[in-house]
């Protein structure tokens, strides 16, 4: 079999409730309206005996070591749980910020797997790739299929695609690496302990993009006051959004620093973006759509 490709999307979480903290493993249990970016990492892998990784492309270098990377271990994972798989030589052309919130690392792994398990004939619900998709991490799961969907538990459980239209959006990182796990550390939540906010509002698949809006308003990303006492500078990226003229919705993506904001079309969505990038010329500015 020739090269395999795909693209690995940048996952923005429209929404994050953070419902508590649960006592088996500490991890926080969340209710989240995940989407996908057009902006990607692209992967590719070249069937063959051995299991091999290179990367290439802007952020490959803060992307850390190859043996370290989220690509090799997804495939480890699915290779450890399914006898005689075929492998191949895999190459990564990195190009989204690394610890962004925006789960690009997962993305890859993902992507990893969704190859592994073409190669092999394996549906992506397949119990052994499901299997590795949790145990490379939180985030993988909601990316192996990435269509927008609600994603709950630490991650493990995911919703059908919802399958709604297409959201014009800018995309901001301020520059800032933010790692996920001192985020959930400054909520400051004690393991068995619950969170009572407001309930997440339903997201019907029929919803058209105002319809979402209105959904997605009322909610919030509970990891946003935590992030900004992380890096203070996420407060300067969602002002400079909520700035621009359109702005209908402006909201960090999972555990920061990247932030989002929502316009009524792609028009005022690339405005906004020339914008923020003549403002902010060393930040990392995505004019998109979320799906
Ligand atoms: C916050 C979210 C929202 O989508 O995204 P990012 O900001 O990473 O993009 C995810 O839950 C991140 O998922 P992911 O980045 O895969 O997390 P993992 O590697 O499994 O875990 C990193 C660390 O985050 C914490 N963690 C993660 C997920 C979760 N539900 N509860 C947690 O407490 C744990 O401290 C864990 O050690
Ligand atoms: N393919 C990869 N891309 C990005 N980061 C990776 C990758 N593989 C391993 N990592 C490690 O995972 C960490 C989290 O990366 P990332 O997925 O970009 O975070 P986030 O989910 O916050 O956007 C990085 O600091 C990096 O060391």
């Amino acid at each position: 079999m020739s090269r395999l490709t795909t693209r690995a999307p940048a996952k923005i979480n429209l929404t994050l409730h953070v419902l508590g903290r649960r006592p088996e493993d500490g991890y926080h249990v969340l209710e989240s309206l995940v989407a996908f970016a057009e902006v990607a990492d692209g992967l590719t892998l070249d069937p063959g005996p051995d299991l091999t990784l290179s990367v290439a492309g802007p952020t490959a270098g803060p992307a850390g070591p190859l043996d370290d990377n989220l690509v090799l271990r997804a495939a480890r994972h699915l290779a450890a749980g399914s006898p005689g798989l075929r492998l191949g030589a895999f190459h990564l052309h990195k190009e989204l910020p690394v610890a962004a919130g925006i789960g690009g690392g997962s993305s890859d792994a993902a992507a990893a797997l969704r190859l592994l398990a073409e190669l092999n004939g394996l549906t992506l619900d397949h119990p052994a790739v499901v299997a590795a998709a949790r145990a490379t991490g939180a985030d993988v799961p909601v990316c192996l299929d990435p269509r927008a969907r609600m994603m709950r538990g630490a991650g493990e459980a995911v919703g059908p695609a919802l399958g709604f239209e297409a959201l014009p959006a800018v995309l901001v990182n301020p520059g800032v690496p933010v790692s996920t796990a001192p985020v959930f550390k400054a909520l400051g939540l004690a393991v068995g302990q619950a969170l009572d906010g407001a309930e997440h509002p339903a997201v019907a698949a029929t919803l058209d993009a105002e319809g979402v809006l209105a959904a997605i308003r009322p909610a919030r990303n509970d990891l946003e006051p935590p992030a900004l006492t992380v890096a203070p500078i996420i407060g300067s990226a969602l002002a400079l959004l909520r700035a621009q003229g359109g702005c209908r919705l402006a909201r960090m993506s999972g555990s920061g620093a990247t932030v989002f904001a929502l316009f009524s079309d792609r028009q005022a969505a690339e405005a906004a973006a020339d914008a923020v990038r003549k403002a902010q010329p060393g930040w990392w500015v995505e004019a998109t759509r979320l799906a």
